[in-house]
């Protein structure tokens, strides 16, 4: 009896085990991967991003790191490794947190739910993402963009469910040159890359900042007509300090501290190294990185590779544009920028960058001599988080030095080291106020009444941090406050303001996304080894040149965003031709050196134009391997 259910058990399992094999063989025959029994491993027949797009093998962030090697997916996903039951618990809470904001309002889910199913249409079909994008650009830049790409980076660890871009860690150094070539593109064009240090004015998100490095990309796609194929966001992780998410158990990143001097250098180094191996003429933003690092990179790497940074120069141009846009505006001379008071509230890489690129413009009007510099210096007053930055000042910030007031001339206007915002803007009654702070609502009651003294006819306010919450203020309290006959432009964008009578308060966006994808373009359609200072500035004065007359005395001094396709496209022939007369193009393709050098203005803009992606279907064909 015994030996009867002894094998009548083995029969069974048997059975079962027979029952597995058919499944195996059945699936082999359609799914292209065979499976033995037991505890053997399941065989499949592909490896790289085709695992991780095929839902029947994909553990997500549950691959171990000797399968991520075996399977060429290092680095093809954040570094940290989950268990199925923290896979189970992120889910989970992604559920519950959704629920839980259900009922503090409907605005953030509601956007978090557009953007997952844009994000969805995203991994789904990218030709139909960007042509829903670029058709409804107005409605959904700000839900792949400012503001809601920063709602998305503090929430990535909850929302991450397919890979998108590449992921660089500390735990990688010495791998990248290979792990480079895990990524499934022959060719890249650009890379924006962000070490998740300070996205938008959110601080330190760690990994979970690859998401704005997506979001800049989408506009890259959508307004310069980049190949989405060509396009690669990239996250270097070298750990965080954001002690929420150090502590977070379902935190997708190194929960580390950040690297620092050295160590942080090699790891960026290792990197840029890595990348221009496998694609030499590829164009790499950096975006949000802290100051500490921002200027320190830009400078070690621009004069070598085709970089540029997004925060400073990108920033700048776009600032600038806006700042000659309002001396326009007041109906002067452009020549009367030169004598323009501006109080810039933050020093970090932004404000520092917009500073620097004012005061050269300035420079350059008052005829760009030395003399010129030094008196463009004294237009500028710049706050920080300890106040108004003076020469008393101890550890003064060395990019931020050449800003300090002297002593002598606070003395002569009442003022101090350390003035608060409030008595700054009360005292130099400033054409422009400009804010970089990321800190929402400085520009408070009191400072924007301090403004309504302003010696300008019509006084400009910036309010360009983002996202929307972090605001300096927001139009209504600027046109109600200063008065109506202000100009405004912040960098989260706003509905404009009625003021009654019909008449209504225009909120320009002055975001650098009117820059970045036309500089991106340009440099690669001119085959420019470098992204100059020259190339910069001429993508800023084709900015600053684009509206009319006009629009720009209704207030309206950047265009709608429904534009940036066009403006971009201007922009990018504006950065050609200055490579061009600058002696960087190298060409692009068959137009190489020596032909774009013939190309006339009107020709330019053809060239850049023709090498615009749209979205189409293409007709496929297939070959066998
Ligand atoms: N509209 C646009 O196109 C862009 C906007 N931004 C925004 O600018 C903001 C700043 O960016 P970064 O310069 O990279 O940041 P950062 O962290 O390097 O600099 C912030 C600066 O603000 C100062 N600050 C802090 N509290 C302050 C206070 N109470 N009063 C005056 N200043 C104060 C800090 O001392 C620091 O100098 C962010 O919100 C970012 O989103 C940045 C790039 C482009
Ligand atoms: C717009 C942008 O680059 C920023 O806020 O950092
Ligand atoms: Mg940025």
């Amino acid at each position: 009896m015994a030996n009867v259910s002894h094998q009548m058990r083995l029969s069974s399992t048997l059975l079962r085990r027979l029952q597995q094999r058919v499944t195996a063989v059945n699936s082999t025959s359609s799914r292209n991967f065979t499976t033995t029994e037991g505890h053997r491993p399941t065989i499949v027949h592909k490896r790289s991003l085709d695992i991780l797009h095929d839902p029947w093998f994909n553990k997500g962030t549950a691959f171990s790191f000797t399968e991520r090697d075996r399977l060429h997916i290092r680095g093809l996903l954040p570094p940290n490794v989950m268990s199925f039951e923290q896979q189970t618990a992120r889910f989970m809470a992604d559920l519950k947190r959704l629920e839980v904001q259900a009922r503090d309002g409907p605005s953030d889910p509601y956007v978090l739910a557009k953007w997952r199913i844009l994000n969805r249409l995203h991994d789904r079909n990218e030709t139909l993402y960007y042509k829903v994008l670029i058709e409804n650009i107005e409605e959904y830049a700000p839900i792949v963009y400012t503001p809601t790409v920063g709602l998305v980076c503090q929430k990535y660890s909850g929302l991450f469910r397919r890979p998108r871009g590449m992921y660089f860690s500390a735990a990688d150094r010495g791998e990248m040159m290979s792990m480079v070539y895990n990524w499934p593109a022959d060719q890249v064009d650009m890379i924006v890359v962000t070490d998740g240090s300070r996205i938008l004015g959110l601080g330190d998100l760690g990994v979970q900042g690859i998401g704005i490095a997506i979001g800049k990309l989408d506009l890259y796609v959508a307004a310069a007509g980049i190949n989405p194929q060509r396009v690669l966001p990239v996250m270097i992780d070298v750990g965080t300090d954001n002690e929420k998410l150090l502590k977070d158990p379902l935190y997708l990143g190194l929960q580390e501290r950040r690297l620092d001097g050295e160590e942080y250098l090699e790891v960026i180094d290792e990197f840029m190294e890595a990348v221009y191996t496998r694609w030499p003429h590829v164009i790499v933003q950096f975006e949000d990185f802290q100051s500490k690092w921002a200027f320190k990179l830009l400078q070690r790497y621009r004069n070598n590779y085709r970089m540029f940074n997004d925060d400073v120069q990108g920033t700048a141009g776009v600032a600038l544009a806006g700042l000659l846009g309002a001396v326009r505006a007041q109906g002067r001379p452009m020549i009367d920028f030169s004598k323009m008071k501006i109080v810039v509230a933050g020093a970090g890489s932004a404000g520092i960058g917009v500073l620097n690129a004012a005061r050269k413009t300035m420079a350059r009007m008052l005829g760009n001599t030395e003399i010129a510099f030094e008196s463009a210096r004294s237009q500028f007053w710049v706050v920080d988080a300890k106040g108004l930055i003076t020469e008393a000042r101890d550890n003064i910030d060395p990019d931020a030095r050449p800003f300090a007031r002297k002593i002598k001339e606070t003395e002569r206007q009442r003022l101090r080291e350390g003035a608060t915002l409030a008595e700054v803007v009360h005292q130099v009654k400033p054409d422009v106020l400009l804010g970089l702070s990321a800190v929402g609502g400085l520009f408070s009651k009191e400072v924007l009444e301090a403004l309504r003294h302003s010696t300008s006819t019509r006084p400009a306010i910036f309010p360009m941090s983002n996202p929307t919450r972090n605001a300096e203020c927001t139009p209504e309290e600027a046109f109600s406050i200063v008065g109506d006959n202000i100009i405004f432009a912040s960098g989260s964008p706003f509905k404009d303001v009625d003021l009654g009578n019909g008449h209504v308060g225009h909120c320009n966006q002055a975001n650098n996304m009117f820059l970045f994808p036309g500089i991106g373009l340009g440099t690669l359609l001119s085959g420019s080894r470098i992204v100059s200072d020259g190339m910069l500035q001429a993508a800023a004065e084709c900015l600053a040149a684009y509206m009319t007359e006009e629009d720009v005395l209704k207030g309206v001094i950047y265009p709608s965003i429904s534009r940036i396709r066009d403006i971009t496209k201007e922009v990018a022939a504006a950065v050609v031709k200055e490579a061009i007369e600058e002696d960087l193009a190298e060409g692009y393709r068959e137009m190489d050196s020596r032909e774009l050098r013939k190309l006339d203005e009107a020709q330019i803009s053809e060239f850049v134009e023709k090498n615009m992606w749209s979205p189409d279907y293409p007709t496929l064909v297939y070959k066998k391997d």
